[in-house]
């Protein structure tokens, strides 16, 4: 699919090819084992930093600003959003999802929202988003994402250096669950029945849930939109842990435009997560995606 003249001329497609050329130079420098180390800093967020964190970062900015005329960059790992220029798209991102996981060789990426006419932090909500999706830095270099509500994957080719586009499809049905389920004890006790309920009721075939937990949200939603079921990230009664672990702009609204767009659903646990109010920059919301039904389902138990 020629995606770059389905868009030409668009501010989209020039800030998508700025995004597709960073993720290039920051898929190459895991490759070459670089950047793996912690560094003894911490994010907004209190996240400890690897190298690659801060690379990634500075990567997605200066290629952001030298090629597009974008208004706000929002980052995981910087306080604030600083203007660079006057047009009327703004980008968030996660610069290096899952960079602990990185460290022992599972799939890590990055996460990237373009929202149209954002000048608070407010508008960086669900019903502003115009773009969103994923890179994965794997066995190759991928993109998953939409534009105005259509879904794509990319594969970078390293013999040409060179994209390929296609369509994505409808999210399967699948029964795989992807939840860090070491938490167990500390979830609502809805949850804890939900969970319970998906690993012990056999369907008419025999078969019960499947469980998967990368630490390393890019694969988890790879996975999600290949096979289907569902991920979370629920609260939990842990210190720091009321409204989950994952931030609600650079993660949860970006991911969960996705899969709307391939016909799967998203929730903060009461409502979606494309309706929930943008109230702080780093603000975080328990998050769950994937299959329409099982998102009903857990709004129905939560009450
Ligand atoms: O270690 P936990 O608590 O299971 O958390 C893993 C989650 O944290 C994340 O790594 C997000 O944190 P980062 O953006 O700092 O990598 C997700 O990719 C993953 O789903
Ligand atoms: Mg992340």
């Amino acid at each position: 699919m020629d995606l770059y003249k389905k868009y030409q001329n668009t501010e989209i497609l020039e800030i998508f090819k700025s995004l597709l050329k960073s993720s290039e130079t920051i898929y190459k420098e895991l490759k070459s084992g670089a950047g793996l180390e912690f560094l003894n800093t911490t994010n907004e967020t209190d996240d400890e930093q690897i190298g690659l964190d801060v690379f990634a970062d500075e990567c997605f900015q200066e290629n952001a600003d030298k090629d597009t005329n974008i208004k706000y960059i929002l980052s995981e790992e910087r306080p604030d959003f600083v203007q660079y220029g006057d047009g009327r798209y703004s980008l968030t991102l996660d610069p290096l999802d899952g960079s602990k996981s990185a460290i022992v060789g599972i799939p890590s990426g990055a996460i990237f929202g373009v929202f149209d006419e954002a000048n608070n932090i407010s508008d960086f909500c669900g019903k502003n988003i115009v773009s969103g999706g994923f890179f994965v830095f794997g066995i190759n270099l991928e993109v998953y994402f939409a534009i105005n509500n259509e879904a794509y994957k990319g594969v970078f080719n390293n013999e040409n250096s060179s994209w390929n586009f296609v369509s994505l499809d409808k999210l399967p049905k699948y029964k795989m669950f992807a939840i860090n389920a070491s938490n167990k004890i500390k979830w609502d006790n809805w949850l804890q029945d939900f969970y319970d309920d998906l690993m012990n009721v056999e369907d008419e075939n025999g078969k019960t849930y499947n469980i998967r937990w990368y630490a390393s949200m890019v694969s988890e939603v790879k996975r999600l939109i290949i096979q289907g079921g569902l991920f979370a990230y629920p609260n939990d009664s842990r210190k720091g842990y009321s409204n989950g672990h994952l931030r609600l702009v650079y993660e949860a609204i970006p991911m969960a435009y996705l899969l709307k767009s391939i016909g799967g659903s998203s929730s903060n646990g009461k409502k979606s997560i494309l309706d929930v109010d943008v109230i702080e920059l780093h603000q975080k919301t328990p998050v769950f995606l994937g299959d329409k039904e099982l998102i009903q389902r857990i709004e129905n138990l939560n009450k």
